[in-house]
C-alpha cells in the first residue's frame, strides 16, 4: 500500500481513550509532530493532561478546532456525537475530511448530519494504534474525494494497517478487531487465574501469562507465520499440549469466542438502529 503524507493538522474532537491512543501512535510514527495534532476536551484538567503528556494543541471550542483541519476525527461517544456534528457543521469548509470513530452511528446518519461538501468516512480502530500496530477498518461515504480518501488512509497507515471495506464488514469488525484486544487480555487473565489455582502466587502468575502472550504475539508477527505451523511447533503428537488443546475444544473455545463476537456485533447493530431512529427525529 502506498503511504501518503498526513495532512496537518489532524484534529481529534473528544480527547478520550481512543483519541489519546491515536495521538501516541501518530507521534510515535514520526510522521506527525505535536504541533500537527489538535485535540478538543470539555474538562480543562483532561486538556492539561493531554498537553503535558504529548505537547499537542488543546482546545475546548470544537467549531474553532475544525477550521483549517487536514483531517477531522470524531472521537466522542455516541451520546455526544449528534450535538458535536451540529456544532462543527457550519465551520466545515468545502473539501474537508471527517472521519467518525463511532462504533454505532452509520454513514447514512453521519452524511445527513454533516454538510454535503465534506467527505465522510468511518474508521474502526483499536487500542494497538498506540504502538503503531493497529489494524484499522475504514469505509467511505457516498460523496468522498480521492484526496480525502488518501488523507484518511494516511492517519491509519501511520498507526498500523488501514483496511478498506464495506460498512457491513466494518460492523463485523466491531465485534472482532475493535473489541478483540480486550478478549485477548481477558484470556491472559484466565491463564494467570489457572496458574494461581495450581498454587502460583498472583504476581508470578500475571508475569508468566503476560510473557506468554507477548512471546506468542511476536512469533505471530514474524513474516509468513501461520497459526497451524506455530501450534505444530509446540504440540507433540499425543503430548501434553495436545491434551490442553483438546480440553479447549471439548469445552467449546470456538463457541465461546463466537458468542462474544456475535453479541458484540448485535449490540453494535442495535445501537446503530436506535441511532438511525433518533437521528430521523428533529432535536
Ligand atoms: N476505546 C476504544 O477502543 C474505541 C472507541 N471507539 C469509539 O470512539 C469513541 C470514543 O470512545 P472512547 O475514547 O473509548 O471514549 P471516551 O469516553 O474515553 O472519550 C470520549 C471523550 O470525548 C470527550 N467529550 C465529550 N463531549 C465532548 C465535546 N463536546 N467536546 C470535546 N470533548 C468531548 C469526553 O470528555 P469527558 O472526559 O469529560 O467525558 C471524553 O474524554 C466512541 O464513539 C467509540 O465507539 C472506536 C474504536 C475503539
Ligand atoms: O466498547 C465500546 O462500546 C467501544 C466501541 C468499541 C470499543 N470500545
Amino acid at each position: 500500500m502506498t503511504s501518503h503524507p498526513i495532512p496537518a493538522p489532524v484534529v481529534l474532537l473528544g480527547g478520550g481513550k481512543i483519541a489519546e491512543a491515536l495521538i501516541q501512535g501518530l507521534l510515535r510514527s514520526g510522521q506527525a509532530r505535536p504541533s500537527d495534532l489538535r485535540v478538543t476536551v470539555r474538562r480543562p484538567e483532561r486538556g492539561e493532561e493531554l498537553r503535558s503528556r504529548h505537547g499537542v494543541q488543546v482546545l475546548v471550542d470544537n467549531a474553532q478546532a475544525v477550521r483549517g483541519a487536514g483531517v477531522v476525527l470524531l472521537a466522542v461517544r455516541q451520546a455526544q456525537l449528534r450535538d458535536l456534528m451540529a456544532v462543527i457543521s457550519p465551520a466545515l469548509a468545502p473539501g474537508q475530511t471527517v472521519v467518525s470513530l463511532s462504533a454505532d452511528v452509520r454513514l447514512e446518519q453521519l452524511e445527513a448530519a454533516l454538510p454535503s461538501h465534506v467527505s465522510v468516512f468511518r474508521a474502526m480502530p483499536h487500542t494497538p494504534v498506540r504502538v503503531g500496530s493497529g489494524v484499522t477498518p475504514l469505509t467511505a461515504g457516498t460523496r468522498v474525494t480521492e484526496a480525502a480518501k488518501r488523507a484518511t488512509e494516511s492517519v491509519f497507515a501511520a498507526t498500523g494497517q488501514p483496511l478498506w471495506m464495506s460498512e457491513e464488514a466494518l460492523t463485523v469488525c466491531t465485534g472482532v478487531s475493535c473489541t478483540g484486544p480486550a478478549y485477548v487480555f481477558r484470556f491472559v487473565e484466565a491463564l494467570a487465574q489457572a496458574a494461581m489455582a495450581h498454587g502460583m502466587d498472583a504476581a508470578e502468575a500475571a508475569e508468566l501469562a503476560r510473557g506468554t502472550l507477548i512471546g506468542a504475539a511476536k512469533l505471530l508477527a514474524e513474516p509468513a507465520a501461520t497459526t497451524p505451523r506455530l501450534i505444530a511447533e509446540i504440540a507433540t503428537p499425543g503430548g501434553i499440549t495436545m491434551a490442553g488443546l483438546e480440553a479447549l475444544e471439548a469445552n467449546g473455545l470456538p463457541r465461546v469466542v463466537g458468542e462474544a463476537v456475535t453479541v458484540a456485533i448485535q449490540r453494535t447493530r442495535e445501537r446503530a438502529d436506535a441511532n438511525a431512529v433518533a437521528y430521523s427525529t428533529p432535536k
